[in-house]
């Protein structure tokens, strides 16, 4: 898009219609709305609420609040949930067994929360981390994550998943290959409809701190390697980024993620133009507590900062954000 030749100043004076309200409600190139969100969410097995330290403002759900939250989206008009485990340390292993558990937390909550509000979207994590005791995505061998073992494992995660309720399969562990082995298991089981929104573009990056908090997951480095860098991308790169989208919609992605968030909205960018896909960005952990910290300190205005970061990834061209923020978001926009 080329910006015509504009007449000189002052018959062109830009600042006209930023004037007024009206004015700028009138011109204004993008909007969010509660459709724009989905809602991240943290279960775990007790009862009750259980406040993050590291991210002021979230709790740890039961099932039942869970439940709960569920209506309360759907009351506040955000389209889906994502749901992620908090897992009590002795139940995790170095195989993350848990993680194809049908009777797990998280298949508890997907039907729980299917139950209350069959109207909202349940998107699950297909990865081991939450599960394993040494933190990682996958499974370890000769010192590395192992790509093809580990896929069976998140096949078997994605189909006790899918049997619960969930409509949106994310898988974020980034071995190659998974969507293809996802896809064709969705299909062989009869699961036609189940979508997946594939985390294509994850970097391994500092932004996921509060988010091991927030899950209880194991400090890397102990029982395996210290950090994630043999599968998450190289924060350096972003033509990489569009090989790993492409190969994800090759193998079968209904949509496609970019995270963190706005450390990376040049990837986002980049892959919505490239590729004319549902896309969506991931704002983190991390980029959560920034902004809280910032706000508590008084250093900015808390719900200014929410709204205009939410802002930049739908200015981005991204088609939604999955954010901790997201029922306060709604309530803010006014659904
Ligand atoms: N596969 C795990 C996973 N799924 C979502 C997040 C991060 C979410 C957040 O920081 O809010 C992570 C962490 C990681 O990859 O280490
Ligand atoms: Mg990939």
């Amino acid at each position: 898009m080329t910006v015509a030749p504009l007449a000189p100043y002052p018959a062109t004076r830009l600042r006209r219609v930023r004037q007024a309200d009206w004015s700028r409600r009138l011109v204004r190139e993008t909007t969010l709305t509660p459709s724009d969100l989905i809602w991240s969410m943290v279960v775990h097995e007790g009862e009750g609420r259980v406040p993050v330290a590291s991210m002021p403002g979230v709790e740890r759900l039961s099932v039942a609040e869970c439940a709960k939250a569920a209506v309360e989206a759907r009351d506040l008009g955000i389209p889906c949930i994502a749901i992620f485990p908090y897992i009590d340390g002795a139940k995790k292993d170095a195989t993350g067994a848990m993680a194809a558990d049908p009777d797990g937390v998280i298949s508890r909550a997907v039907r729980a929360m299917k139950d209350a509000a069959p109207e909202v979207g349940i998107m699950c994590d297909v990865a081991l981390d939450p599960f394993t005791d040494h933190g990682h995505d996958g499974l370890i061998k000769d010192g590395d994550i192992d790509n093809d073992s580990t896929i069976e494992k998140l096949v078997e995660q994605a189909l006790v998943q899918t049997r619960a309720g969930c409509d949106i399969l994310a898988p974020s562990d980034m071995m190659d290959g998974r969507v293809a082995a996802l896809r064709s298991a969705l299909e062989s089981e009869g699961f036609q409809k189940t979508m997946i929104m594939s985390y294509a573009a994850k970097y391994a990056s500092a932004f996921y701190g509060p988010y091991r908090d927030a899950i209880g997951s194991g400090k890397l480095g102990t029982l395996g390697p210290a950090d994630k860098k043999t599968y998450q991308q190289d924060p350096a790169n972003t033509d990489e980024a569009l090989r790993e989208v492409a190969l994800d919609i090759a193998e079968g992605a209904d949509m496609v993620m970019v995270k963190p968030g706005l450390p990376y909205l040049d990837i986002v960018r980049r892959v919505v133009d490239e590729f004319a896909m549902p896309t969506f960005a991931f704002q983190v952990s991390g980029e959560y507590a920034m902004i809280m910290a910032a706000a508590a300190n008084g250093w900015i205005d808390e719900q200014r900062a929410i709204l205009e970061s939410l802002g930049a990834f739908k200015r981005a061209g991204a088609d939604g954000v999955i954010t901790y923020f997201a029922p306060r978001a709604a309530r803010m926009l006014g659904a």
